[in-house]
């Protein structure tokens, strides 16, 4: 196993441009601005009460789940998934309450075919006001590509663009990033330093993802100091978070600390700039993403039926599933506005759709216990009648 040495001059080449970040005072009004709409769309998709949202909007118990169940779950599908199931996988993750949805990515479909669609799934989805749909976009031609879509907006006939966001992606390893990027870490930190330029001028929020944080299929463990580097390069190009990317599910609490530390230390903001993204490959993706929040991570990426699966890394599984992180968040005393049960059909759904597995251990638990539940108040019933 290799421990990676970093031989990239990352801050040389990577002007700080301190107006697009969020600084440490501003970042509470930042967060109350992005829970806001969570509010609204919680209300009206997972019948959550008035009262409940406003305390969940200032509460510290606050978790945000990006659901990444259309793009990250979905790209590494054998079968090409029809293009109206993934506008409808949307349409059902928005009533569910949460309030972040990647919807699709503009990247080349000779290397990711199963995501070619992105325009029409992002053209044809229904959009809620208070939902994100970011696209993940790798380089200027996926910014164009998604800028030629948004300026049908323009003159508001077609009504509201369909996302304001991308998410931008690099990783800590440098055969990791040649496999996913074609390019070097410091050559994609150039590309996205110009990509995050031009779509912040143009309006777009950027989020930041670095892939292999815990372990590289390649390379072995990866050197948390790395993961921080990288980490200060993406805030200090603008974007507005980080999604630490523990890709192949290789990591355990303590190795996802250090990353998180290491990001800390680098870049002197509080750990609710970053999220928590694992995979599920050796079991441990729940109890990372707990430890994560348990550190003051407020954000965590998961698919519903722990769909998923990266293109460029081996033997991986799928994200952590979302109803597995909801049901042990909520046990724990953390609010998402979410609505479990929703979660757990969406995913048994999705499953079935594209005849896979359901993968979540909540999901198919809840669905057994429901039916046991049913099937005892039948047998009351019927007993009641006979009587
Ligand atoms: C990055 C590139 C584009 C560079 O690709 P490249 O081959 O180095 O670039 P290129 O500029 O030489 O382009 C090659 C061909 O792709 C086309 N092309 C080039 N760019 C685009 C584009 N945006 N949209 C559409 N087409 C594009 C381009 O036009 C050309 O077509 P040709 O001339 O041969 O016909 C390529 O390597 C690529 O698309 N890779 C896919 C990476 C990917 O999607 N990986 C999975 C997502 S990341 C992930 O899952 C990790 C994450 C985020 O979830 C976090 C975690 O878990 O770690």
């Amino acid at each position: 196993m290799l421990v990676l040495a970093f031989q990239f001059p990352l801050q040389p080449s990577l002007p700080s441009r301190p107006s697009h970040r969020l600084s440490k005072s501003t970042f509470s009004e930042g967060h109350a601005m992005m829970l806001q709409p969570l509010a609204r769309s919680a209300l009206l998709g997972a019948n959550i009460s008035k009262r409940t949202l406003a305390t969940a909007v200032k509460n510290p118990n606050f978790v945000k789940i990006v659901e990444v169940s259309p793009r990250d779950g979905l790209q590494n599908e054998k079968i090409i998934v029809p293009t109206a199931t993934k506008i409808e996988l949307i349409r059902r993750l928005t009533e569910t309450g949460v309030p972040v949805i990647e919807a699709g990515s503009f990247v080349s479909p000779k290397w990711v075919p199963q995501m070619g669609d992105t325009p029409q799934v992002v053209a044809g989805m229904p959009i809620h006001p208070s939902i994100s749909y970011p696209v993940l976009v790798p380089n200027m031609r996926g910014l164009e590509g998604l800028q030629k879509l948004l300026s049908k907006y323009k003159d508001g006939s077609k009504g509201t663009p369909p996302t304001d966001e991308i998410a931008i992606f690099t990783a800590a390893s440098e055969s990791f990033c040649k496999a996913n990027t074609n390019c070097t870490i410091a050559e994609s930190l150039d590309r996205l330093s110009e990509v995050t330029s031009r779509a912040i001028a143009s309006g777009l929020k950027v989020r930041g993802y670095i892939s292999v944080v815990a372990g590289c299929p390649y390379e072995g463990k990866v050197d948390p100091e790395a993961v921080g580097r990288v980490s200060k390069a993406l805030l200090d190009m603008g974007c507005y978070e980080i999604s630490l990317g523990d890709t192949i599910g290789a990591g355990t609490p303590s190795v996802m600390e250090h990353a998180l530390n290491s990001s800390l230390k680098h870049t002197n903001v509080s750990p609710e700039y970053f999220a928590a993204h694992c995979h599920d490959t050796m079991n441990t993706g729940l109890a990372n993403v707990l430890h994560m929040v348990k550190l003051g991570v407020r954000t965590v990426d998961s698919a519903v039926g722990g769909l998923g699966g990266c293109p460029y890394s081996p033997g991986a599984t799928g994200n952590i599933d979302t109803e597995s992180v909801v049901f042990a968040l909520h046990g724990e005393g953390y609010e998402t506005g979410t609505d479990l049960d929703k979660l757990v059909d969406l995913g048994d759904w999705i499953n079935k759709e594209i005849g896979r597995n359901n993968a979540s251990n909540a999901g198919r638990a809840i669905l057994a216990q429901r039916k046991i539940r049913a099937e005892r108040a039948a047998k009351q019933a019927a007993q009641g009648a006979k009587l």
